[in-house]
């Protein structure tokens, strides 16, 4: 199974640097978190890993293949963040899953038997299947996520990016948003996942990195919830961290 392999990667927006010298391996057959604060380009880094972006220096590979190519192979698959989504767009459930089928279905385009199976075992692997023909913008948040995440599962990807996932998500889709994403990652594909949910991380992720437009640290959950490294990358006062984190339960 691939994993991703970012070598001195460097990313700028015009004048505006997002990414400069990031050197990251994710393993495959684990859930690793992405944490930083606003503007320390978590999404930049998934968008460069998909191929979205042109880094100014250094590469990506997944699975030894550049992101364009591990696109085309559908290996890779990306959950963006609610705000990048059109949802007035009139499309069923279903059919967003469906889209994760593309790559499989013959020059006709038209789905086979074997696409609607694939379809209907993402769907109940999100436990989306008695939604799946309302349209896609009348579902909750969490629900909008899973249905991105079955489009991921439909495809067969080895990859899964996620920009977070958890944002306006309750704490019942957000439990079920964690299993799915530790099972995916028990069979053996490559999680990837933003978030800034501190508290759920320990349930979450095998291990985390932290981002500041470079890689501060990668380890494990425990190394990067300490106090000091969190003080690190998001600049606060490490008493203060301390006391939101013991409030939160984090440490
Ligand atoms: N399209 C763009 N044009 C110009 N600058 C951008 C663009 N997208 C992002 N940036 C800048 O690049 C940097 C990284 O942004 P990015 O969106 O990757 O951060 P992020 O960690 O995902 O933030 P958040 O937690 O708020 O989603 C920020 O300084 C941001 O302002």
């Amino acid at each position: 199974m691939s994993a991703i392999e970012a070598h001195d990667l460097g990313v700028r927006y015009g004048a505006v640097p997002a990414l400069d010298g990031v050197t990251l391996r994710v393993d495959a057959g684990r859930v690793t978190a992405l944490i930083g604060m606003n503007g320390s380009g978590k999404s930049t880094l998934f968008k460069a890993i998909m191929g979205l972006v042109r880094p100014h220096s250094g590469e990506v590979r997944i699975g030894g293949l550049t992101p364009g190519a591990a696109r085309r192979r559908g290996l890779i698959s990306y959950v963006p963040q609610n705000e990048a989504v059109d949802w007035t767009f009139p499309t069923s459930v279903r059919d967003v899953v469906m889209l994760g089928r593309y790559g499989h279905q013959g020059f006709t385009r038209r789905p086979r038997r074997a696409d609607h199976a694939a379809v209907a075992d993402a769907l109940a692997q999100v436990e989306l299947t008695d939604l799946a023909d309302r349209q896609i913008g009348q579902l909750s948040g969490g629900q909008k996520k899973r249905a991105f995440v079955a489009r991921g599962i439909a495809q067969g990807a080895h990859v899964l990016l996620l920009d977070e996932p958890f944002a306006g998500v309750d704490k019942r889709s957000e439990a079920t948003i964690t299993r799915l994403l530790r099972e995916l990652a028990a069979d053996g594909r490559t999680i990837f996942t933003s978030t800034h949910d501190l508290h759920g991380l320990p349930q979450l992720a095998d291990e985390a990195v932290l981002l500041k437009g470079h890689v501060l640290l990668h380890g494990t959950v425990e190394d990067v919830l300490q106090p000091h490294q969190l003080a690190r990358a998001f600049g606060l006062e490490t008493h203060s961290l301390t006391a939101v984190a013991s409030l939160d339960g984090v440490a």
